[in-house]
């Protein structure tokens, strides 16, 4: 779905991508990491065919950028790091406008302004959006023709924590309720924990690693978080207690969660799968590794 091989981008001096490789498939949502300056945007863009790499391969959705350009844009959303907009327009008629040239009727301009939470802000002139409100018409121009892909380049940048929040929440809504996959940039690490499936890490055009977070997390032998739904909470916790493979129980709402080494996932199952059969437990749920538990372990070259 998305691959760069051995990709090299120099600007000037600075070498931006120093060999990148990384590939992710399937449905996904890959968090794109990295500080300042690391080569986030320039991966974007050349998955775009806004940039060339100097060298490398890149296939996106198994088509070459700069082959065909103008099928990878359609079936692409995009959402650059800055984006620019006409201020003195409404904000139905920037995407009326931009659905006219991608070629999609403009019927998905209602489709889309709801999607976003902004049908009550059609009519309103650009420049008097929030930057929060700017980010969902951002989003909304992403989504017109109903992508298979979404780039989305620190899309919560310059926001204040309530628009952040509110970026995040609308973007795993999407998510689940639209058939798409999504590369999203950041450098705050934690910040995509509730919605990434997939993490690249970069630093200084390097990839330090990639992969999903349930590799990652085997790799980097960090902890595992377990959902677990139950009706008994307390014998479910002496149960528990005494299991070796538990290193830490928390009660949360409607159940409780534990802390497992990721290399005893299968053994812990297992033994949730018992429980289940004796009706000590209703359900549970595997909730992805930490992010920032991965990264420390990365950035320590500990594992
Ligand atoms: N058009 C350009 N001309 C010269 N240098 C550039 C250009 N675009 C990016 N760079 C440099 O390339 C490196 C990678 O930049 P890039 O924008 O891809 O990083 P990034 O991870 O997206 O960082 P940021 O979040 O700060 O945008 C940086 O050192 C940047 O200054």
């Amino acid at each position: 779905m998305l691959e760069f091989i051995e990709v090299y981008k120099r600007y000037g001096k600075i070498e931006a991508l120093k060999g990148v490789s990384f590939r992710v498939n399937g449905k996904f949502v890959a968090a794109l990491l990295g500080p300042n300056g690391a080569g986030k945007t320039t991966i974007m863009k050349i998955a775009m065919g806004f940039v060339k790499p100097d060298r490398g391969s890149v296939r996106v959705l198994s088509m070459d950028p700069f082959v065909e350009e103008d099928r990878v844009r359609s079936l692409i959303g995009y959402l650059p790091e800055k984006p620019i907009y006409p201020l003195k327009i409404r904000v139905k008629d920037l995407l009326n406008y931009l659905a006219r040239i991608r070629g999609v009727g403009e019927n998905d301009v209602n489709r889309v302004l709801k999607l976003v939470g902004l049908e009550d802000y059609s009519d309103r002139e650009i420049k008097s959006l929030s930057r929060g409100y700017l980010q969902r018409l951002g989003l909304a121009q992403a989504l017109l023709g109903d992508p298979q892909l979404l780039l989305l380049d620190e899309p919560t940048a310059n926001l204040d924590p309530m628009a952040r929040q509110e970026i995040l929440r609308l973007l795993n809504i999407l998510h689940r309720d639209l058939d798409v996959s999504m590369v999203i940039s950041s450098h705050i690490i934690p910040e995509l924990q509730e919605i990434a499936n997939y993490a690249i890490f970069i630093d200084r055009g390097v990839i330090l690693d990639h992969g999903s977070l349930e590799d990652l997390a085997k790799r980097y032998n960090v902890k595992s978080i377990m959902f677990i739904e139950t009706t008994n909470t307390r014998k479910l916790i002496s149960e528990l207690s005494s299991i070796e493979f538990v290193e830490g129980i928390n009660i949360v709402d409607n159940g409780i969660e534990i802390k497992i080494d990721s290399r005893n996932i299968k053994a812990v199952e297992r033994y949730l799968d018992e429980l289940i059969k004796e009706g000590i437990i209703r359900s549970y749920r595997y909730k992805t590794a930490q992010l920032s538990d991965i990264y420390e372990k990365l950035a320590s070259g500990k594992h």
